[in-house]
């Protein structure tokens, strides 16, 4: 077993979702009054992430980040523990005051590729069936937060085993979709 922990939720493996899954609660780490978060949908596009903006769990490397649209998602408990962490970013990150835990990010400008996308961590969530992470992104950027440079080929190595390819940004039918967006908006495509 190795000993890289890439995110708690697929140290052991990466588990399948269900087809037949339609979202469920999300909760933050307090004890007390706890921020939930209730999701009617599957999400889509689950990764991890290694960049500095996404919340990640304690110890590490990469955080697990997923979308569902913004319409089927509301805060159903506790919502005066939210506060947004970057105002400036494009995704705002909704987190709790208390403990930290982004509970979900989401995208206000709506010329932006992804507007109408909120941003969450499933593993927030006790419902088993969340569509599972299918790749890794920004990879680099855990050296962004200390990583060692030398310890990279290791953890992508390690990436790779668990069937989750790293980029150094998202994926190429996210980076199309991106690029896509951009082309209709400047009128060549
Ligand atoms: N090297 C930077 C990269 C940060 C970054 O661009 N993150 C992406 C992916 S987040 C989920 O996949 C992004 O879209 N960020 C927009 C935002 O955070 O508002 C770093 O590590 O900080
Ligand atoms: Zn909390
Ligand atoms: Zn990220």
């Amino acid at each position: 077993m190795s000993t890289i922990s890439i995110h708690p939720a697929v140290d052991k493996g990466v588990a399948a979702g269900s087809d037949d899954f339609g979202g469920g609660k999300l909760h933050c780490h307090c004890s007390d009054r706890q921020v939930e978060v209730t999701v009617e949908a599957q999400c889509a596009h689950n990764h991890v992430c290694g960049c500095t903006k996404c919340w990640k769990p304690d110890g590490a490397l990469f955080s697990m980040v997923a979308v569902v649209p913004r319409d089927r998602l509301s805060v159903t408990a506790n919502e005066d523990k939210l506060e947004v962490v970057d105002a400036s970013a494009a995704i705002q990150r909704h987190a709790c005051k208390a403990c930290g835990v982004h509970m979900f990010g989401r995208i206000e400008n709506t010329d932006h590729p992804f507007h109408g996308l909120d941003f969450i961590h499933t593993e927030l969530s006790d419902e088993r069936g969340w569509a599972a992470p299918e790749f890794a992104a920004f990879t680099s950027s855990i050296i962004e937060s200390g990583t060692p440079p030398d310890e990279m080929g290791a953890i992508r190595a390690r990436l790779q085993e668990l069937g989750l390819t790293p980029y150094d940004c998202l994926s190429p039918p996210l980076m199309d979709a991106i690029a896509t967006h951009t082309a209709k908006a400047k009128g060549v495509l």
